[in-house]
């Protein structure tokens, strides 16, 4: 498991490790591992010069804190290579004294108006204590200049450090190079995106930390920690039953998908009730279908909601699926329907995964989620005492307990109708082979988004069939990867 940390979490453990350090010694090894990072890049844009730094043009746009000292140390470095540096203080003339030093030494300079077009922009604006917004200085030379990389010192100057959130002007990374560990703009909103590729560079500080994480984000190893691999004693009854109730006589295709994503998980045997029962036969000969959830047996997880519309008869379903004892995902019109009978949700106590898109949190919640989603997911888990699975870029889980987690995986490519029936029935699979919640959504998310990379390789469109199509192959590809 990755996570990140809260500025505060990391200030405590920079002070714990730097309690043992000489003076200065921290921000050398977040500068070396920044200028190796910048390097790197310049090699990949010039293969053809030697080393690849000497002769390129770098600017450092520079703010007053530590995280301007990184910058001018990297670039410090980099016109030690040959690079020619420029660095623009952005608040007044407010810049890290002993960094600036160490730049003009080097043969950099420190300039008002730097060069229009460069090879790298380092943006040393903010880092961990920064409020979200820029300067205006900045703000009009990220405005006028022409790089062909901007990497982040840290984190991508604006963004709210601990939520994601981008309330203001903020930069827009190809590359972010963040010391000792992530932190939630990395992985969470529109910060995640402003991001770019992220590197990690290992200043020590991982033994300080704090052991919880304010977000976790799954890898690979932990979904084959959690998966339930059939053995030789399992049956399809031991491998768990997904009863999945989706589909109408007017949206058939909702069951279908919601079925085919079931099928792709590790549940012995798929169970369908509803009245597009022709439809899922005719696509996948392995479900058994019966018309309603009451006729449907025994099952260790159900899937509610997916196009079974949210009239009289939808809400008698959902009330049928909501008093089994086993666990319950909950989309689409299963939500809107939560939404107007709140009292159906009230007295169960088996698991619940709530999976809304915006608007359907907005259906359950009464406000759009806030732009700190993990907060926004969390309030929603806690309020219905659920786990909720909150869609978009950057798929956010919450635990009725306050755990937050981000999804590494998935592209807008998947926002495709009928896309989400597919995640849903995946992960009411995971629930019925015996996966808790929140394991079960963090789980399904990942491996969807990866089921969607898949679909969507060569730059190929990708419609939710595809998706389901590409699901098995994620799971092998995401099982045999750890
Ligand atoms: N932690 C670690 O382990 C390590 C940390 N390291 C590095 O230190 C960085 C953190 O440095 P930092 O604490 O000096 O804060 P940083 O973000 O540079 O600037 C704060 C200054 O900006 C100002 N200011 C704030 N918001 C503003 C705004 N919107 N617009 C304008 N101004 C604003 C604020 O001024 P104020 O108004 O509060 O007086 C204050 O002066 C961290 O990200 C990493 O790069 C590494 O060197 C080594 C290991
Ligand atoms: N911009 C986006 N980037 C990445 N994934 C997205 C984006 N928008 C939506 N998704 C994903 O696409 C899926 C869409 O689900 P949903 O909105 O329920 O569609 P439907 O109801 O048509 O099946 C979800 O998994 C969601 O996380
Ligand atoms: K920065």
């Amino acid at each position: 498991m990755n996570g990140a940390w809260s500025a505060a979490a990391i200030r405590r453990a920079e002070a714990r490790l730097m309690s043992l350090l000489p003076p200065g010694a921290l921000m050398q090894r977040a500068a070396a591992g920044l200028a190796a990072a910048c390097a790197r890049i310049l090699r990949q844009q010039h293969p053809e010069r030697q080393g690849g730094v000497y002769g390129s043009t770098v600017i450092v746009l520079a703010g007053p804190g530590d995280n301007g000292g990184d910058a001018l140390y990297a670039a410090a470095r980099l016109a030690d290579r040959g690079a020619r540096v420029f660095a623009v203080p952005v608040m007044g003339e407010r810049v890290h004294p002993l960094a600036a030093a160490a730049l003009t030494r080097a043969g950099g300079r420190l300039v008002a108006q730097p060069p229009d077009h460069c090879d790298l922009l380092l943006d040393g604006v903010l880092g961990i204590g920064g409020r979200p917004g820029l300067p205006g200085r900045a703000l009009d030379q990220l405005g006028r200049i022409h790089a062909r990389a901007v990497v982040a010192v840290d984190v991508p100057s604006g963004v709210d450090v601990d939520t994601g959130a981008v309330p203001a002007s903020a930069v827009t990374a190809d590359v972010t190079v963040a010391f000792g560990a992530r932190k939630p703009c990395h992985v969470l909103g529109r910060a995640a995106l402003l991001t770019g590729r992220l590197e990690l560079v290992d200043i020590g500080l991982a033994p300080y930390l704090d052991p919880h994480p304010a977000v976790s984000v799954a890898d690979e190893a932990d979904i084959v920690g959690w998966w339930h691999r059939p053995g030789p004693d399992d049956d399809k009854y031991t491998r768990g039953v997904v009863g999945v109730a989706a589909g109408s006589e007017r949206y058939p295709g909702a069951a279908v998908l919601a079925t085919a994503g079931a099928l792709a998980g590790p549940a012995g045997y798929v169970r369908y009730a509803g009245a597009a029962a022709e439809a899922v036969r005719r696509r996948h000969p392995e479900v058994v279908c019966t018309p309603t959830v009451k006729e449907a047996g025994r099952v260790q997880a159900w899937l509610a909601g997916p196009g079974f519309g949210t009239d009289e008869a939808a809400l008698a379903e959902l009330r049928d699926a909501l008093v089994s004892p086993a666990p319950v995902v909950l989309d689409a019109d299963a939500l809107t329907l939560i939404g107007e009978y709140p009292s159906v949700l009230s007295r169960r106590e088996a698991p619940v995964v709530l999976t809304p898109h915006d608007r359907e949190y907005e259906r359950l919640y009464g406000s759009p989620p806030r732009e700190d989603r993990g907060a926004a997911a969390a309030a929603l888990a806690k309020r219905l005492n659920c786990t909720v699975l909150l869609k978009g870029h950057h798929t956010v889980v919450a635990g009725s307990d306050g755990a937050v987690w981000a999804n590494p995986t998935g592209r807008p490519q998947l926002a495709t109708a009928g896309s989400g029936d597919v995640l849903a029935g995946f992960m009411a699979s995971l629930l019925a082979s015996g996966m808790d919640g929140v394991r079960a959504a963090v789980a399904a998310a990942f491996v969807h988004g990866r089921a969607g990379g898949i679909a969507a390789a060569g730059h190929r469109t990708v419609t939710a069939s595809d998706v389901a199509r590409a699901l098995p192959g994620a799971v092998g590809a995401v099982l045999s990867r750890a």
